[in-house]
């Protein structure tokens, strides 16, 4: 076993102790405390990136999670390069196995890969997605070639029922197109792990894909009080960036990001994006209810 345990700002070392010898996977896992606005009105790049970004999510062999205690929300990233890789349970969950009294959301954003579930095997190919569902135990995660692994980036919530396991591929799921080319924001939302594609507790899952020469995601920007949300940037060409934007409507920061990097957005901050190229990013939400349409939206012109 080697796992490794990240206290940066807004863990402790205490609350992320962790010591359990009979894993074997190789994993790092961090916390990440909920942040008010008043706390991140003060803070300054490097503290507002401690908190909210995730800058690594891809590592030969091994699992990085991230804990966050808004709604108890886990996202990261695996890569089976030598072999494959076993989804154990943490003792952060105090549950004998992983999803005991959880469900999880994946998409796969690189190679050929499959997923291993209780003994039935999912393919999952580049942009597909599979939701398992409580109370499902032996879970491998495998990639079909070494040179172009699979990358699957894990979302997981707390769930209070079992739904079936499903493989939901892009034209299985629900597609809108919003925005324009005249205001660089032509997009396709795909909507994959949502209640009108197929049945979850409170994780929804779906990927946004920017037309070329679009650059601005969710603008219009909104909030959702009720649910919060992480989203994971990828597709962003070599020496391009995303700026992401974050926190109240009428007190907003930036945030920098790379390709495959991850930011978590509180229920009361707004999450957009405007990138120097176009690219394609995940959105994960949890919270209050199922509803992908409740938001608040922000006029453009009242955004500060
Ligand atoms: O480009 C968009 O607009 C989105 O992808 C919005 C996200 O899906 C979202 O924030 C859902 O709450
Ligand atoms: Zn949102």
């Amino acid at each position: 076993m080697s796992t490794t345990i990240d206290s940066k700002y807004g863990s402790s070392p205490a609350e992320v102790k962790h010591a359990d010898t009979a894993q074997h996977t190789s994993l790092t896992l961090v916390s990440r405390y909920a942040s008010s606005p008043t706390e991140v009105k003060h803070m300054d790049t490097a503290q507002l990136r401690q908190a909210f970004l995730m800058e690594k999510l891809f590592e030969a062999d091994h699992i990085h999670w991230t804990h966050t205690h808004y709604d108890r929300y886990l996202f990261g990233g695996v890569m089976p390069v030598k072999g494959p890789v076993v989804l154990e349970t943490i003792d952060l969950l105090k549950a004998s196995y992983f999803l005991e009294r959880r469900e999880l959301g994946m998409i796969n954003v690189g190679g050929d890969g499959w997923v291993e579930v209780d003994g039935v095997k999912y393919e999952l190919a580049f942009k597909e997605a599979l939701y398992i569902g409580k109370g499902s135990k032996d879970i491998v995660f495998h990639s079909k070639h070494a040179q172009s692994p699979a990358k699957f980036y894990l979302n997981s919530t707390p769930a209070h029922h079992t739904y079936p396991t499903r493989k939901v591929s892009k034209k299985e799921g629900e597609v809108v197109t919003l925005g324009a080319l005249e205001t660089s924001n032509h997009r396709t939302i795909n909507k994959l792990l949502v209640n009108s594609v197929l049945e979850t507790c409170q994780l929804q899952m779906g990927m946004t894909e920017l037309q070329p020469g679009s650059v601005w995601n969710t603008m219009p920007a909104h909030t959702h009080d009720r649910r919060m949300e992480v989203y994971f940037y990828f597709e962003v060409p070599e020496g391009q960036s995303v700026c992401h934007f974050m926190g109240q409507p009428h007190e907003t920061r930036h945030i920098w990001m790379q390709n495959e990097q991850a930011v978590i957005s509180p229920p009361w901050s707004v999450h957009s994006g405007a990138g120097t190229s176009n690219y394609t990013f995940i959105w994960g939400m949890a919270g209050e209810n199922l509803d992908y349409g409740d938001m608040d939206h922000c006029k453009i012109t009242d955004l500060r």
